[in-house]
């Protein structure tokens, strides 16, 4: 399976009458996300068999399919809405059939991520499909390259509130550092499509923001606590430099009054109770503290093996304004503006790639990229709770991916 002509355009809810759903991809976080890609053709073929969907020939004598690729999250406590979302595709199974021992065939899913495993048995229970599991990290790179090498715009930098989309190089992606904040981070060494090594990782990640968010703040969901930090002031709980040196900055070793010298130190001081702070400091003061924690340890290990580029995915992110500017500006401040952090528009769907490419085998090098972005309204989203949109909004799910799947 091949995918080209590569475009994202405004995505329309699909119903069951105007597109038929095949190859389907799951990255199913153990304890926050399932991600969900799939693929429709773009129009609905309703002589076609419940169980293969028609393709045309394609420029090179192969079969192929016209559609677009879709984006999905749900939250995994939600398994059984994914479940029934996944029913009501209906989907109809070209090229992920596989026939075991005794010829019968049966359906299969590609899947990774933890839940791969931890619900294998529900998957089954529930939709008949076994999940064929496939390697974390050869997901989350191999949906790194796709994005980075066929979708444009896909990355960009951000830095004082400003968004500007990075054209890449084809010949000069490698070597890059893929930073995914999950619920842990991983820090992945990027040297080629399946060429590469976990090289770091911190435990201190997307899954400590919410745990301990939820614990101090009392946030229903992630989305609350997001947008409570946007409202909220760091200062009011973490000490600042200018709190230990009277207001002063600490020229001699290039700290700023402002810089903060201890996340949540005032807290010590202060005589407070939890109930004396507000929610919204609390929540600005944790993921300043854990951005800047991982943009810092993501530029050492760049600085470990000479990497100019760290692309910082994972739905820690979630297009936020405040995450991603604390996280580009530890990496601008600890590299001296030597290193650039990157971002993807697609920052959460990178496993749930992987995991949709994993179909076949083949490599991506020859896309052709023409394309143009499209925002679907808010609200256009295709699964997940909109009740609570960041402030930023979240666009990743709004998008599909013009493309082309060549059957093989
Ligand atoms: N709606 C949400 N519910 C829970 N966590 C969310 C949500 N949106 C973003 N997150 C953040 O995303 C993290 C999970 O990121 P993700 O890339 O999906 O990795 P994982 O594979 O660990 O689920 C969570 O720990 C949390 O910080
Ligand atoms: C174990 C994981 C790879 C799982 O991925 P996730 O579900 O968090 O996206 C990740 O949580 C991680 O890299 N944790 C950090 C472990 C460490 O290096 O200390």
């Amino acid at each position: 399976m091949e995918i080209g002509n590569v475009g994202i355009t405004e995505v329309s809810k699909p119903t069951n009458s105007e597109a038929q759903i095949s190859h389907l991809a799951l990255d199913i976080g153990g304890s926050s996300l399932i991600k969900l890609v799939y693929f429709s053709t773009n129009s609905d073929d309703s002589s076609s068999s419940n169980d293969s969907l028609a393709a045309s020939n394609g420029d090179r004598g192969r079969p192929v399919l016209e559609g677009k690729l879709h984006f999905a999250k749900f939250e995994t406590q939600k398994i059984n809405d994914c479940i029934d979302f996944i029913r009501s595709k209906q989907l109809r199974l070209t090229g992920s059939e596989q026939h075991g021992a005794s010829g019968s065939a049966k359906c299969v899913i590609k899947a990774t991520g933890g839940g791969a495993f931890k619900y294998a048995d529900l998957f089954k229970e529930k939709l008949g499909v076994s999940l064929d599991k496939a390697d974390e990290m050869d997901c989350l790179v191999a949906g790194a390259n796709f994005l980075l090498k066929a979708v444009h715009p896909e990355a960009f930098t951000y830095m004082g509130g400003q968004k500007e989309f990075v054209k890449i190089d084809h010949d000069d992606l490698y070597p890059y550092l893929l930073v995914n904040i999950g619920s842990g981070v991983s820090m992945i060494k990027v040297d080629g499509p399946g060429k590469f090594e976990r090289v770091s990782g911190t435990n201190v990640g997307g899954g400590t923001f919410w745990g301990l968010g939820k614990l101090l703040t009392k946030c229903k969901n992630f989305d609350e606590l997001l947008e409570l930090s946007h409202r909220g002031n760091n200062r009011v709980i973490d000490m600042l430099v200018g709190d230990i040196y009277g207001g002063m900055d600490y020229t001699k070793i290039g700290l700023v009054s402002t810089a903060i010298a201890s996340s949540f130190g005032k807290a010590i001081s202060d005589n407070k109770e939890l109930e004396d702070y507000k929610p919204e400091d609390i929540s600005r003061s944790l993921l300043r503290m854990i951005s800047n924690n991982v943009g810092q340890i993501s530029y050492l290990n760049a600085l470990r093996f000479g990497l100019k580029r760290i692309f910082f995915a994972g739905f820690f992110i979630r297009g936020h304004a405040y995450t991603m500017d604390t996280i580009a500006v530890a990496v601008h401040f600890w590299s001296k503006g030597e290193a650039k952090a990157m971002f993807l528009t697609h920052e959460g769907f990178l496993g749930a790639l992987g995991s949709f490419m994993s179909y076949e085998k083949h490599g991506f090098e020859d896309l052709k990229v023409h394309q143009s972005v499209q925002q679907s309204p808010v609200g256009a989203s295709l699964g997940g709770d909109k009740s609570h949109d960041p402030p930023n909004g979240d666009l990743n799910e709004n998008q599909s991916i013009d493309c082309s799947v060549y059957l093989s």
